[in-house]
């Protein structure tokens, strides 16, 4: 039960952050809603409210590339909210064309938000600590072959969550922080990525990119919300990397050292 917790997820208007956002509020949590796309932030946050109550609720507009912005709806929303127990880094784009844009908001977007949400919580500070979820991708493990960028940042959001969860252990901060790596989940995202406006130089690889998809099984953004409320609610887990596939959800075991093969220079 998340009563009387307060949890804010970026990218929530649609696609994986609405599902976080809708498992939230049925969990009893208190939710801000962020996103750069006010008309349907705002249109779901009236949804949200008939259906949960309209205290339950609030949208703020934000694109998390942008630092300021970023910052000062952060402060926005602790005036608004009093505090915040979770934090969910959803927002993500797939676009190889702009992929200058890709990095600042898959990457950027992530160490901006998660270091603003950080300092509030952490106990140095007089926070009362609480769950970081930063969503990553299984393009965060393995290469996506027809998206190089999106997998850089995507192993950039994993690395930076598996780092940065030994240093708040050690430290004492009293934050977990952990990744969600989905394989391909039905949403407005893989649809984009068919066009060639968003696969660049890689439209030719569609085909394989199709087969991939054929191969993983598209699943459907519940699945991937039931294993995003098991690492809000599991305070057992800190560090770790959350597969979610159509087998189901699994912890990604990481070697303790890179297997390598020794060559004479
Ligand atoms: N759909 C999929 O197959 C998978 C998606 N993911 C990741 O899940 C996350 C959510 O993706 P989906 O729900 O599929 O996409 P989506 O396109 O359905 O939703 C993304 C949301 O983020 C918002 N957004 C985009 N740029 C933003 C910015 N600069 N600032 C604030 N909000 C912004 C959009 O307005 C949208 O509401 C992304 O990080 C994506 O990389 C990971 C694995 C698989
Ligand atoms: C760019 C569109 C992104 C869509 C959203 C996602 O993040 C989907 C990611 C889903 C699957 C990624 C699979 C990556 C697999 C690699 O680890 C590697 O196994 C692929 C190599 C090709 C193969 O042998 O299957």
């Amino acid at each position: 039960m998340l009563k009387g917790k307060v949890a804010v997820v970026t990218g929530s208007a649609q696609g994986l952050g609405k599902a976080f956002t809708h498992i939230l509020l049925e969990n009893g949590a208190q939710v801000a809603m962020l996103d750069v796309n006010e008309v349907m932030g705002q249109e779901l946050q009236v949804q949200l409210n008939q259906q949960y109550g309209s205290d339950r609720t609030q949208f703020f507009k934000a694109d998390v590339s942008l630092d300021q912005q970023f910052t000062d709806v952060f402060q926005k929303i602790l005036s608004k909210l009093g505090h915040i127990d979770v934090w969910c880094n959803n927002a993500g784009i797939a676009d190889e064309k702009s992929w200058e844009k890709t990095v600042s908001i898959n990457l950027s977007g992530v160490v901006r938000g998660t270091y603003l949400v950080l300092e509030h919580m952490k106990k140095q500070n007089g926070g009362n600590g609480g769950v970081i979820i930063n969503v990553a991708s299984l393009a965060g493990l393995g290469p996506f072959p027809s998206a190089p960028v999106y997998t850089a940042t995507k192993h950039g959001v994993v690395g930076f969550t598996r780092a940065l969860a030994v240093a708040s252990q050690v430290a004492g901060y009293g934050v977990r922080i952990n990744a969600l790596c989905p394989s391909f989940v039905r949403t407005a995202l893989i649809d984009s990525f068919k066009q060639e406006d968003k696969t660049g130089q890689f439209h030719t690889l569609l085909p394989f990119t199709q087969s991939l998809m054929d191969k993983y099984i598209i699943i459907e953004v519940e699945q991937v919300a039931k294993a995003f409320l098991l690492l809000v609610k599991d305070e057992s887990v800190n560090g770790a990397a959350l597969t979610v596939t159509s087998e189901g959800a699994a912890y990604v075991t990481f070697p303790k050292e890179v297997e390598t093969t020794p060559i004479s220079l």
